[in-house]
């Protein structure tokens, strides 16, 4: 059986879950369970906090899971990267009081705060600085305010936790984060490939749609240029003497534009379908 560690709370939990469920996996249905086994496709998942997660897979006792790219960085042990799932965005960054004109290049000597001091460490080591890093385990944004700290380095995703306590960003983020599957470097477990291509199928099921629409033959050209599709778009003929229709994957995010501009085109009966999942 392939276990996976799955996060049990926070902000990727109920996400995660979900992509597990529209890859076609069992997912526990009390939020107290810690475990859930999926005999069908010979999985079991385990439930677990995401700082911990990492952990887990990097000693080898769980085969795959999913956390945060911060939480994998912060935690150093030899786990690895095997795909991005596209949520729980957010940016890990340096944040001050809005007077105090510090920039990143004034970090060196100074009183750091943060709930990720792997991330900050890796930091410091690539630039060879020295700071005072000032472990907390949450709330970070009080710590300048408190005097424990003259910066913090935290999370970001909307910002406005930083907004109410008063502190601004400064310099480049530390890192872009995400939800990843992580697994153990140079050891694939079996089964791993399947969940991969499964997920994978989930990723693009989300980012793309079927777009149909007839046009003029005349002008299949110009409109199949707007919908290239992932290969190649499908034409068919139709009843109606010098028209085709036409079928294309295309990115959910610029539908609207491309069915405006076929539109445009003279191309009529434009449908667009979501698509439930794939493999390409
Ligand atoms: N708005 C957000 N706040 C916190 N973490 C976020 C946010 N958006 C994405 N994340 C990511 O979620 C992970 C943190 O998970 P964690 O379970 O600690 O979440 P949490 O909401 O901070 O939970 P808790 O506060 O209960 O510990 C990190 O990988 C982080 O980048
Ligand atoms: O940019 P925002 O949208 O405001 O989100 C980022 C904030 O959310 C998280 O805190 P959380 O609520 O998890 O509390 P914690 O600090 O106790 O973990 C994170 O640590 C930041 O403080
Ligand atoms: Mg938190």
């Amino acid at each position: 059986m392939l276990r996976i560690a799955v996060p049990n709370k926070g902000t990727l939990s109920q996400p995660a879950s979900q992509m597990l469920r529209d890859a076609g996996y069992r997912q526990r249905t009390d939020p107290k369970d810690l475990v859930c086994r999926d005999e069908a496709n010979h999985v079991e998942f385990f439930y677990l906090r995401p700082r911990d997660i990492a952990t887990y897979v990097g000693s080898g006792d769980l085969d795959l899971g999913i956390t945060g790219r911060d939480l994998l960085v912060d935690s150093g042990v030899p786990a690895s990267e095997l795909l991005d799932l596209n949520f729980g965005g957010a940016t890990f960054r340096w944040a001050a009081p809005a007077d105090s004109a510090i920039t990143a290049d004034q970090i060196g000597g100074r009183r750091i705060a943060t709930a990720y001091p792997g991330v900050v460490e890796r930091y410091l080591t690539e630039r060879d600085l020295k700071a005072d890093v000032v472990r907390l385990d949450g709330a970070v944004e009080n710590a300048v305010r408190l005097g424990v700290a003259d910066v913090i380095a935290d999370v970001v995703e909307t910002g406005a936790t930083l907004r109410q306590a008063g502190l601004v960003t400064f310099g480049e983020p530390l890192l872009r984060s995400s939800a990843i599957l992580i697994g153990r470097p140079s050891e694939e477990a079996v089964g791993a490939a399947q969940l991969v291509r499964r997920l994978q199928g989930v990723l693009v099921a989300r980012s793309y749609v079927m777009l149909a629409y007839d046009v003029r033959a005349d002008l299949l050209d110009q409109a199949t240029a707007l919908t290239p599709g992932f290969e190649s778009p499908t034409v068919s003929p139709l009843h109606r003497e010098g028209w085709v229709a036409v079928s294309a994957m295309v990115p959910r995010a610029d539908v609207h534009r491309i069915m405006d501009e076929l539109y445009e085109l003279g191309a009529r009966a434009i449908l667009v379908t979501d698509i439930a999942n794939c493999r390409l």
